[in-house]
Order: structure tokens, then C-alpha cells, then sequence
């Protein structure tokens, strides 16, 4: 059956992930079937080991599935080669990772416009002019030719946004993005991912935050691989941050 629905920008349908270890197969991902709608800030909470980072390298393709089916903005993301599977990623996801992931030998600028020059969207000119454009939007425009590890955590999480956001990809995947931050810079980057909804992004988010699930427009419990069922809106935060 086509795991496609109509109108969502994402479909999982029956997804399970099974790790093989010394101990044997471990089933991370149990069968989770979910639709996300375009323009959606969708939170995955749950607690430490649930599936949460499983489920969003189902969704980017970077990890194999072990069956089940993944649609991104209409293409089935685990039927494609690696190759294939890396230039669509670069032109439909932005990633964002709670390390920041910046390349630290280069400069803030070269990050951002890696992305473009991987998927050749734009010429070297237009790109480094868009990367410059991307980092005055995160207010980094002044250290474009610094080095990574020259700024604070939260100006890399800004970067990493930047560079994200570089071959304006229709989808953002963040996991953790405010982790390892304070939390009034964690604030920030929360502000610039409501801008971003509100440019038409669709965001899936994972967090142990609750303040940073607070700002979804839906929220979604991951349980020992399964997606917990009933009224996903309204789950207790306290629970999941007080054991995670
Ligand atoms: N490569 C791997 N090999 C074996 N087991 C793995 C592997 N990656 C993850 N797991 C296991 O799969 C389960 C889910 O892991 P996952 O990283 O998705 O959890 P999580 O909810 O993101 O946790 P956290 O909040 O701590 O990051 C855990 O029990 C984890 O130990």
C-alpha cells in the first residue's frame, strides 16, 4: 500500500527499526504510523533510550530502516541509493543537531554555504552572497570570517540554523537544538524556529525541554518504540523531563 497521505508534507507507516547487538536483535522502533501536515512545528518528546534520535534518522534517511515506509515531501526516502539519498537530503532537510555539528576549520560563512555548494543550487557568487544574507538573519554577520569554535554555543547554534536553512529546505529536523544551551539563548533559537513556521517551514523538534515543547503546535510521546496513544497535545512534560 502507497504510504502516501494526501496533504501531509511526511508519512511514517509502520516503521521498525531493529538494532543488531551482542545480546541479539534490539526492536528500537516497534511499527510507528504517523502524518505530519506542511507547516507543522511538531515536538517528539519521551524519555532517554525511547527512539526518539531512531525515529528522526528514519525520517532523513541517514540510518537503514528495517521495514516500513518513510515519504518525505513526496519521494520514498529509504528507495533511493546513498548517493540519490544525499543530494535530496541537501535540498530538503535541514538538520540541526544539539553539537551544532560546524565544520571547525572553516569559517562561519564557508558553513553556511556548504550545503549549497554540495547540491550546486546556486552559483559560488550567489551562494556565499545568500550565506552572508542567512547569517545577518541570525544576527552573525559581523563574525562571518571567524572560526567556529571563536563564538559562544549559542552563535553556533545560530550558524547551524543558518547553514540549515541554506538551500531553503522545505523541512527542518532538529534533535535536541537547545541541549547544550542556557536557557535564555535557548529562547532565541526557539524564537527563530516560530519564524521559520511562520515562513512555511514544517519543524520536527526533539526535546527533553518542556519550555522548547510549549512552542509546538503538536507534540508527540515516543514510549519504549511505540508512539503513545490518546491526546498527544496534552502530555504531561513533567513526567518526561523529571526522568529523562
Ligand atoms: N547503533 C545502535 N546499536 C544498538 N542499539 C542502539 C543503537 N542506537 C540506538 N540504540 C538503542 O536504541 C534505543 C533508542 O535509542 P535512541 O538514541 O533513538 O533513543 P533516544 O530516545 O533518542 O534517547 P536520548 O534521549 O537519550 O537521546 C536505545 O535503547 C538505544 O540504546
Amino acid at each position: 500500500m502507497d504510504s502516501t497521505v494526501v496533504g501531509s508534507i511526511i508519512t511514517l507507516q509502520d516503521v521498525k527499526k531493529n538494532y543488531q547487538t551482542p545480546a541479539g536483535d534490539f526492536q528500537a522502533l516497534k511499527g510507528i504510523t504517523v502524518s505530519i501536515d506542511p507547516n507543522e512545528f511538531l515536538c517528539i518528546v519521551g524519555k532517554s533510550g525511547a527512539g526518539k534520535t531512531t525515529l528522526l534518522n528514519m525520517i532523513t534517511g541517514v540510518d537503514s530502516i528495517s521495514s516500513g515506509k518513510v515519504n518525505v515531501n513526496g519521494i520514498s526516502v529509504h528507495d533511493m541509493s546513498e548517493d540519490e539519498q544525499a543530494l535530496w537530503r541537501g535540498l530538503n532537510l535541514g538538520i540541526i543537531y544539539q553539537s551544532f555539528e560546524l565544520m571547525p576549520m572553516l569559517t562561519l560563512l564557508e558553513n553556511v554555504m556548504l550545503p549549497m555548494d554540495f547540491c550546486h543550487l546556486y552559483t559560488p557568487g550567489k551562494s556565499r552572497e545568500r550565506a552572508r544574507e542567512l547569517l545577518r538573519m541570525v544576527e552573525l554577520e559581523e563574525h562571518m570570517n571567524k572560526l567556529p569554535n571563536a563564538i559562544s554555543g549559542g552563535q553556533q547554534q545560530r550558524v547551524a540554523i543558518a547553514r540549515a536553512l541554506a538551500n531553503d529546505p522545505p523541512v527542518i529536523v532538529a534533535d535536541e537544538p537547545t541541549g547544550r544551551l542556557d536557557s535564555t539563548t535557548a529562547e532565541t533559537i526557539l524564537d527563530i524556529f516560530e519564524h521559520m513556521v511562520k515562513e512555511g517551514k514544517t519543524i520536527i523538534m526533539v526535546t527533553h525541554d518542556a519550555s522548547a515543547a510549549q512552542r509546538a503546535s503538536r507534540v508527540l510521546e515516543i514510549v519504549d518504540g511505540e508512539l503513545k496513544t490518546g491526546d498527544s497535545t496534552n502530555i504531561s512534560m513533567k513526567s518526561i523531563v523529571a526522568t529523562a
